[in-house]
C-alpha cells in the first residue's frame, strides 16, 4: 500500500499524460462532429432549373430549386419563384415575331436576380409551347417557326444553359402534368396509388390517369417505369377544347350567316359587346368545324340572356357522341376507359371553380349554383367583383357551365364520382401543371429504378457515429482505469 502511494508520487507524468490523452480525445470528437456538420451544410447548396410555359393565353416563367446532392431523391424539387409575362401568349405575336422574344425580358431579368450568379451557367432553361402554338402551326407553319426562333434567339443571350424552345405534343402535356402531381404527392417513391390529372387551358384540355383496363388506342397509351414501378397511363389532349377555343366554337355554332346580333344564354343579362366576326371565325378550331358562311369582316353584337339551362344545351352540342370505334369513348370518337381513382383538376379548372365557390360542391349543387349565377344581371355582377378582370368575369357563366359539361358528359364523371375530383392550384407550394414534370424528365431526375438508399438519413448517420465514438472513448477510458493500473505499477517496479 505504502509502495503504491510511493510509486504514484514518484511518477509525476502519470496524471498529465491522462489529462493530455483526454484532451486529445475530446478535440478529436469535436473535430469529428464539426466535420460532419460542415460537410452536411455545404451539401445543402441548391441547384436551379427554369421552365417557360408558353401557353395560348400567356407565358409564365417557373424557377425550380433542389438540394444539389439530392438530385435523384423524390420530392426534392420545389418551385422557388414564378413570373407572369406581361401581355398575351407567344402565338399572338405572329404579326410581329421579333416582339415574342422581347416580351420575355422582364421575367428573364427577374430569373437572373433570383438565381445565384455562380449557378447561372449550369442552370438549364427550357421553353415549352402548348396549344396556342399548335394551332398557329396548323394555320401557318412558317409563322410558328418564326415565333419559336424569336424566343430562342432571345433566350440564348442569357447566361443560363439554354436547352431549347419547342412545341410540346398534347400527349406530353398530359403526361408531364400527371408526373408533376404524383411527384409532388410523393406517390412514385412510396409506391402509392397515383392520382389522375385534369388540365384545362385556353386552347386545349388534357385528361391523364392510370387505368386497369386495356388502353385500346395506342396513341392514348404511355408506359413509364419510375422508381422501380411500372405505370400504364391513359392520356388524351383535346385540341380546341380549352375554354377560350370552346367559347369560340359555341359562338360560331349559335351565329347564323348574316347575323348582326347573337343572343347568348351563357352570358349575363345586360352584357352587350361588339365583336368582330373574325375573332370567332378566324380560329382554326372554328373553320375546321365548318364555320358559318359569314361575312369575313364586320361585327356582331354579343348580347347576354343569362340562362344556364339553355347555355348547357348549347355547350352540350360541342361534344359529339354519335360515333365510337372503340369499346367506349369520351366524345368525338376518342377512346377513354372509365375514369378511375382520384383526380387533381388544375389550371383553369381551378381558377373557374374557385371563383364560383364550387371546389367542394356536389355535382347537383354545382348545377344549381350555376343556374343562380348565370341569371344575375351583368351590371350587378360587375358591381360585386370590381377587382376582377372584366374578360374573366364576363365568361365565368360560360366557363363554369363548360367545365361541368366537359367533366360530366365528356369524361363521364357521374355524381358518385364527383367527389374524386380535387380542384387544386398547388401541391406543397409548387403549382400543378406540366412544367415540373417536363423538367424532371429532361434532367433525368426521376430514375427508372429505385436508387439504393442508405438505411439511415445523413443527419441520423452523423449523430449515431458521433454517439458511438463518445461511447467507445468512455469505455476505453474506463477499461484503462480498471485494468491498466497493475500493469503500470508492475512496469514501474521493474524500472
Ligand atoms: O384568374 C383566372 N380566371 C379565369 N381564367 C383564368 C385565370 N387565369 C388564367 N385563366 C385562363 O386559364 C387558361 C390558361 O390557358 P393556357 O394559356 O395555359 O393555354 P393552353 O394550356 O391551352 O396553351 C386561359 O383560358 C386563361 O384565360
Ligand atoms: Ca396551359
Amino acid at each position: 500500500m505504502a509502495d503504491q502511494r510511493e510509486m504514484k508520487e514518484k511518477s509525476p507524468w502519470h496524471r498529465p499524460l491522462i489529462i493530455f490523452i483526454t484532451v486529445l480525445i475530446v478535440l478529436a470528437i469535436i473535430a469529428l462532429v464539426t466535420t460532419a456538420v460542415v460537410q452536411n451544410r455545404t451539401l445543402q447548396k441548391y441547384k436551379y432549373g427554369i421552365v417557360l410555359d408558353a401557353g395560348s393565353s400567356h407565358t409564365a416563367v417557373y424557377i425550380y430549386e433542389w438540394p444539389a446532392e439530392k438530385e435523384n431523391n423524390t420530392g426534392m424539387v420545389q418551385q422557388k419563384h414564378t413570373c407572369d409575362v406581361k401581355g398575351k401568349g407567344i402565338s399572338s405575336y405572329y404579326t410581329s415575331v421579333e416582339k415574342a422574344g422581347l416580351s420575355l425580358r422582364d421575367c428573364m431579368e427577374e430569373a437572373k436576380e433570383k438565381i445565384p450568379t455562380w449557378r447561372h451557367r449550369e442552370t438549364p432553361v427550357y421553353l415549352g409551347a402548348t396549344a396556342g402554338m399548335r394551332l398557329l402551326r396548323k394555320m401557318n407553319e412558317t409563322l410558328s417557326d418564326q415565333v419559336l426562333s424569336s424566343v430562342e434567339g432571345f433566350l440564348q443571350v442569357y447566361p443560363f444553359m439554354y436547352q431549347g424552345a419547342r412545341i410540346i405534343s398534347g400527349q406530353e402535356e398530359g403526361a408531364y402534368g400527371w408526373i408533376t402531381v404524383n411527384y409532388l404527392s410523393d406517390n412514385f417513391h412510396r409506391a402509392l396509388p397515383t392520382i389522375g390529372a385534369l388540365d384545362l387551358g385556353g386552347a386545349s384540355t388534357q385528361i391523364t390517369f392510370v387505368s386497369r383496363r386495356e388502353v385500346e388506342s395506342p396513341e392514348n397509351s404511355i408506359h413509364f417505369r419510375l422508381y422501380g414501378n411500372d405505370y400504364d397511363v391513359y392520356t388524351h389532349s383535346f385540341l380546341c377544347y380549352g375554354k377560350d377555343q370552346a367559347l369560340k366554337q359555341a359562338l360560331a355554332q349559335q351565329l347564323k350567316p348574316g347575323d348582326t346580333q347573337l343572343h347568348d344564354p351563357c352570358f349575363h343579362r345586360g352584357y352587350n359587346q361588339t365583336k368582330t366576326w373574325e375573332s370567332v371565325t378566324g380560329s382554326p378550331c372554328v373553320s375546321a368545324q365548318g364555320s358559318p358562311a359569314s361575312p369575313p369582316h364586320g361585327n356582331f353584337t354579343h348580347l347576354g340572356t343569362g340562362n344556364a339551362a339553355l347555355c348547357r344545351s348549347a355547350v352540350r352540342r360541342l361534344f359529339n357522341s354519335s360515333h365510337c370505334q372503340w369499346g367506349r369513348c369520351s366524345f368525338n370518337g376518342v377512346f377513354q376507359p372509365p375514369v378511375e381513382g382520384t383526380f387533381g383538376a388544375f389550371s383553369a379548372f381551378y381558377f373557374v371553380m374557385n371563383f364560383l365557390n364550387l371546389t367542394s360542391a356536389t355535382l347537383e349543387d354545382s348545377k344549381e349554383k350555376m343556374v343562380q349565377y348565370c341569371s344575375r344581371p351583368w351590371a350587378e355582377v360587375k358591381l360585386s367583383y370590381p377587382s376582377i378582370k372584366e374578360k374573366y368575369l364576363a365568361e365565368y357563366c360560360f366557363s363554369g357551365t363548360y367545365i361541368l359539361t366537359l367533366l360530366e358528359n365528356g369524361y363521364n364523371f357521374t355524381s358518385g364520382k364527383w367527389s374524386d375530383i380535387n380542384f387544386i392550384k398547388k401541391i406543397g407550394g409548387s403549382d400543378a401543371g406540366w412544367t415540373l414534370g417536363y423538367m424532371l424528365n429532361l434532367t433525368n431526375m426521376i430514375p427508372a429504378e429505385a436508387p439504393d438508399t442508405p438505411p439511415l438519413p445523413h443527419a441520423g448517420y452523423v449523430t449515431i457515429m458521433a454517439l458511438f465514438s463518445l461511447l467507445l472513448t468512455a469505455l476505453l477510458l474506463l477499461a484503462c482505469k480498471l485494468f491498466s493500473r497493475p500493469a503500470c505499477t508492475q512496469s514501474k517496479q521493474i524500472i
